[in-house]
């Protein structure tokens, strides 16, 4: 007996043999997870066939929500009653043809003590590996174990050898043997003696970065604790979106109408019609303008040296996309704006570097790209894209790399080759336009800070941008998201599979050089600069370092 109410036992269900659980996480905008559900349905039959046929069952974890339209996790709050009724030390298969919110799952998973793999399809119609990829990194910050694995329909002998591996073992292992450490850097050459100065600049200096609301979609990867990011001499300086929608209700209409004008003027097209549910407005881009000049004006108010605004929870049922604002930002070359007095132009010829989705990694990165490239006098313009998909083109694997709304102008080769079209309704409601276009041929360096064992880490390597007929973009972009910004990666020295085993987050960062030999310098500077940080540097694929740089 006892005076005190006691918690109930949560009972633990038993694992039926020779059976795998299933979960499949979404959206939390139910538009999204509606209109998704088709591919996801066929995902789960592919799986179904595939792991019978090597003598196992697949079990759903939770039923489809008839009347919601869907079988979708789709709150964190689910995803906790869910695991309630999943066997703890049951095979896992967490099952991924969307964009998922991974913090639903996030409290499952920490505590699930069976095997776990992370499935997604090989399919670029929505973004499903880039689900998977957001769930696997912030399952690596988390210290999760777990596997991944992706296929086009689960026929393939590889996929199928992984799916027996980890049904036989509870563990699918890829090789990685493509990444290096960071060789001993002479301290005489120049580039490590950019990247140290750099390094030592920002931590004696000190940089400050706007975060307009914390953890976007659920991307938990992409929160950087203070105690790791201030060592660096980064601070964060924390914002509310709803003193950005107040600051943009103070811009004059003739404000945003300059800004169209000088866009107008630099060429950009934008595709406009008169729905708004459906088509992109003239009163969207108004209001997308305002919040360019609003963001400008907070920034300067609290000298932030970046800005990453989240948008797509809560901004997204106030105001239209901010992505044009975002990718107005990282460009060199933009519209002017002026402080609230009218004295002073804003961040005058320079980028404000902008991390899209509140990602830190990408704050972390587009903050030292601006300094270095910067510094070789380089055109700073940097941004992330999603690791969206990928196919071989003439005997090439050919990345499709996507963001979901805009990248600066110059990436395209300047405005007059970009263009503005509608954000899809299912995931934007009030619509906005995009900064769009196809990226431009060149050298690129691409990378990515994560969280790993409690530590930051960066991964480096080297690529090249091409041009592909205008057949194949357009096939692409169709297969994709005709809206949003392309642009077709080669990796240098990583295949597909080395890659998606590696990469530890559905962004990746990238920046242009004028050709192969400065971008290796480039490259180069990057990793001396973080290495000074003590950042823990992987060197991905072909990479060169500058001359005389490695001893
Ligand atoms: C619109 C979607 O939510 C996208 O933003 C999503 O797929 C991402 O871009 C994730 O990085």
């Amino acid at each position: 007996m006892t005076r005190y109410r006691f918690p109930e036992p949560v009972p633990a269900p038993t694992a039926a043999p020779r059976t795998v659980y299933l979960v499949a996480n979404g959206d939390l905008r139910p538009a999204a997870n509606v209109t998704c559900w088709p591919v996801q349905r066929r995902l789960e039959a592919d799986l179904a066939r595939a792991v019978s046929a090597l003598g196992w069952t697949i079990r759903r974890a939770h039923e489809v929500d008839e009347a919601a339209g869907h079988g979708f996790i789709d709150s964190q709050r689910r995803g906790i009653e869910v695991f309630r009724t999943v066997p703890p030390d049951a095979p896992l298969l967490v099952a991924e043809a969307v964009w998922q919110y991974s913090h639903h799952l996030l409290a499952g998973l920490r505590s699930h003590r069976g095997p776990i793999l992370v499935v997604a399809n090989w399919d670029g119609g929505f973004p499903g590996l880039v689900g998977l990829l957001n769930l696997t990194a912030s399952l690596t910050k988390a210290g999760v174990d777990h596997s991944s694995l992706w296929s086009a329909d689960f026929t393939d002998d590889w996929a199928v050898a992984g799916l027996k591996a980890w049904l036989d073992t509870g563990k699918l292992v890829h090789p990685t043997d493509h990444v290096h450490d960071l060789p001993a850097l002479d301290d005489a050459a120049e580039e490590v003696r950019l990247g140290r100065a750099l390094a030592a600049d920002l931590v004696r200096r000190k940089a400050i970065i706007g975060v307009f609301d914390e953890g976007c979609m659920g991307m938990y990867n992409a929160i950087i604790d203070d105690e790791l990011l201030n060592p660096l001499g980064i601070y964060k300086e924390r914002l509310s979106q709803s003193s950005l929608v107040a600051e943009m209700a103070r811009v004059d209409d003739s404000e945003a109408d300059a800004v169209r004008a000088w866009l107008d003027e630099a060429g950009l097209r934008f595709h406009l019609g008169t729905d708004e549910a459906t088509e992109l407005t003239d009163a969207q881009v108004h209001s997308q303008l305002k919040l360019y000049v609003a963001a400008l004006r907070i920034a300067d108010d609290f000298g932030l040296d970046a800005v990453g605004i989240q948008y797509q929870q809560g901004l997204k049922d106030t105001v239209p996309a901010s992505d044009l604002a975002e990718g107005l930002l990282n460009n060199v070359s933009r519209p002017p704006v002026r402080s609230r007095d009218g004295s002073r132009e804003l961040y005058p010829g320079v980028p404000l570097p902008h991390f899209n989705e509140v990602d830190e990694g990408v704050a972390v990165d587009a903050l030292v790209t601006n300094r270095i490239w910067t510094a070789m006098r380089l055109d700073p313009a940097t941004t992330l894209h999603d690791v969206r998909w990928g196919e071989e083109y003439d005997g090439e694997f050919v990345w499709t790399f996507m963001i979901s709304g805009a990248v600066p102008a110059s990436h395209h080769g300047g405005y007059d080759r970009s263009y503005s079209r509608r954000q899809p309704p299912m995931f934007f409601p009030l619509g906005g336009g995009t900064l769009s276009g196809c990226s431009k041929p060149g050298e690129i360096v691409w990378s990515r800070v994560y969280v790993h064992g409690g530590a930051l880490h960066v991964d480096l390597g080297r690529a090249h941008v091409v041009a592909l007929p205008e057949a194949e973009t357009t096939r692409r972009l169709a297969l994709t998201n005709p809206e949003w910004p392309i642009m077709h990666a080669v990796l240098h020295g990583v295949s597909r599979n080395q890659f998606m085993a590696k990469h530890k987050a559905n962004h990746v960062q990238v920046a242009y050089a004028p050709d192969a030999e400065t971008a290796d310098r480039a490259l180069t500077v990057k990793a001396a600069l973080f290495a000074e940080w003590g950042v823990t540097v992987h060197l991905c694929g072909d990479v060169q370092l500058a001359e005389a740089a490695a001893r």
